[in-house]
């Protein structure tokens, strides 16, 4: 792959601005800086218990010609777009995709990388110099326009989001309450001790659902929340499952979670005293250390967990900081994709123990969650990757015509079904205000 990267000095009108004017094959916001993909230069699809591997494996064996890298920041270079399923049962495709222009906009500064397939002939993997790119043209391509170091669209004017009707998903609400009898049934006979019951819901409208707008109402109703879209999926997240910036690692876990409308102090003395939110989230945090550990050293979590407020609902939430494990300890190099491998599923999204909690999520929900809580984010040529939890978000289907949202809460022994289908409201309720719906 041929690569080149320019320093942009400022983007006209934002970079959500800009995002609300593009068609992303790729999205990864947060507070006004991430990074945007245009276009696809390759992709590839994998599926089954050797996904992670077979998609690191690909992005290992790709190679670049293009500027060195040394010294700039990450941000910088050729980055691909994640989305992994849930489960290696899915139907759905997960996949990594190299957008033709990346935009990342850091604290270091902003930086357009565009990459196209190298032609054989075109040189051996020393050329530095992005003499001959094809970088106008890629502009032009995606309506985007680079002078004198400012970025702007070509039109500013976002394509209008068509009205959308709701409908029921895979199955009525009632046996999503059902299966959450059972849960709690399955945990008083201590067959285990926590599990996350999912359930979808239709979004569907008679012309396809523009991303570009529905990201940019995401990451500008929620701003503390990854604003992502990796192939069919898009959201904004509150959840990072692991991100890796060389050797150092960075997490938050979520679990226990209380709906807004309870008013402030109502939702703290929930969350904060009950025992029932702080064991659900106990769990879920003791998952991710135990997952973690054989590839990591240092990990630790800030304790007691915070309050993570979000428009919609307020979460227990801990942050986890580590390194990984280096040569010296005995560790191989290993890709973020397989450091996420170990990570996926924590018993935020899954269950306590892992494999009964897995299987009775299996039988319980009977829907295919595809990329629903699976890992969703980046991965750069550097080591670097984000990698959340595909939450609070839908997968787009009938060629873009349909969103399905999905939603699950963690199960433990006292859960009552109302509240838990109350739950999953309240948290599709960012795709829902996205997309102009009320529930
Ligand atoms: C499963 C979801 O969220 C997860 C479950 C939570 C809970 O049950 O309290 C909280 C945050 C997430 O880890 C979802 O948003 O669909």
């Amino acid at each position: 792959m041929r690569f080149c990267c320019v320093a942009v000095d400022r983007i006209h009108g934002g970079l959500v601005e800009l995002l609300a004017a593009a068609q992303p094959s790729g999205a990864w916001i947060r507070q006004e800086q991430g990074r945007l993909g245009l276009g696809v230069a390759a992709q590839t699809s994998a599926s089954g218990a050797d996904r992670f591997a077979d998609l690191a494996h690909w992005w290992d064996s790709l190679s670049w010609q293009g500027p060195s890298l040394d010294g700039l920041p990450a941000g910088a270079g050729p980055t691909a777009f994640s989305s992994i399923t849930y489960s290696s049962d899915s139907s759905s495709a997960s996949r990594l995709i190299l957008p033709e222009l990346i935009l990342a906009v850091t604290e270091q500064g902003t930086w357009l990388t565009g990459v196209v397939v190298s032609e054989p002939e075109s040189g051996s993997a020393e050329k530095p110099a992005a003499e001959g790119f094809p970088l106008d043209q890629l502009l032009q391509k995606h309506g985007l326009r680079l002078d004198d170091g400012a970025l702007s669209a070509l039109s500013a004017s976002p394509a209008a989001v068509p009205q959308a009707q709701l409908h029921a998903g895979t199955h009525p609400e009632q046996h999503y309450m059902d299966a959450v009898e059972a849960g709690v049934a399955a945990i008083g006979e201590r067959r285990l001790e926590k599990l996350v019951l999912a359930r979808d819901a239709v979004a569907a409208a008679e012309a396809p659902l523009p991303p570009g707008p529905l990201l940019a109402r995401l990451t500008r109703d929620y701003s503390d929340c990854w604003t992502y879209r990796a192939g069919d999926v898009l959201g904004a997240t509150p959840e990072m499952l692991v991100q890796v910036r060389g050797e150092e690692l960075f997490a938050r876990v979520l679990a226990g979670t209380v709906d807004r409308s309870l008013g402030e102090q109502g939702a703290r003395v929930q969350l904060v005293e009950n025992p029932k939110q702080r064991n659900e989230h106990t769990l879920a945090v003791e998952s991710l250390l135990e997952q973690l550990a054989p590839v990591s050293a240092q990990l630790r979590a800030q304790t007691p967990p915070a309050v993570l407020e979000l428009p919609n609902v307020y979460h227990l939430s801990t942050d986890v900081t580590g390194r990984l494990s280096t040569a010296e300890e005995g560790a191989e190099p290993i890709s973020p994709l397989l450091v996420a491998e170990r990570a996926h599923p924590t018993a935020a999204i899954c269950g306590t123990p892992t494999a009964t909690a897995a299987g009775l999520i299996g039988a319980l929900e009977d829907i295919d969650r595809g990329p629903f809580s699976g890992p969703v984010g980046w991965v750069d040529t550097r080591g670097n990757a984000d990698v959340g939890i595909a939450l609070r978000g839908g997968v787009l289907e009938n060629e873009d015509r349909q969103l399905r949202l999905y939603a699950g809460c963690g199960i433990v022994a006292g859960s009552e079904p109302a509240s838990e289908l109350a739950e999953t409201w309240a948290k599709m309720r960012p795709m829902l205000g996205a997309l102009g719906l009320k529930r």
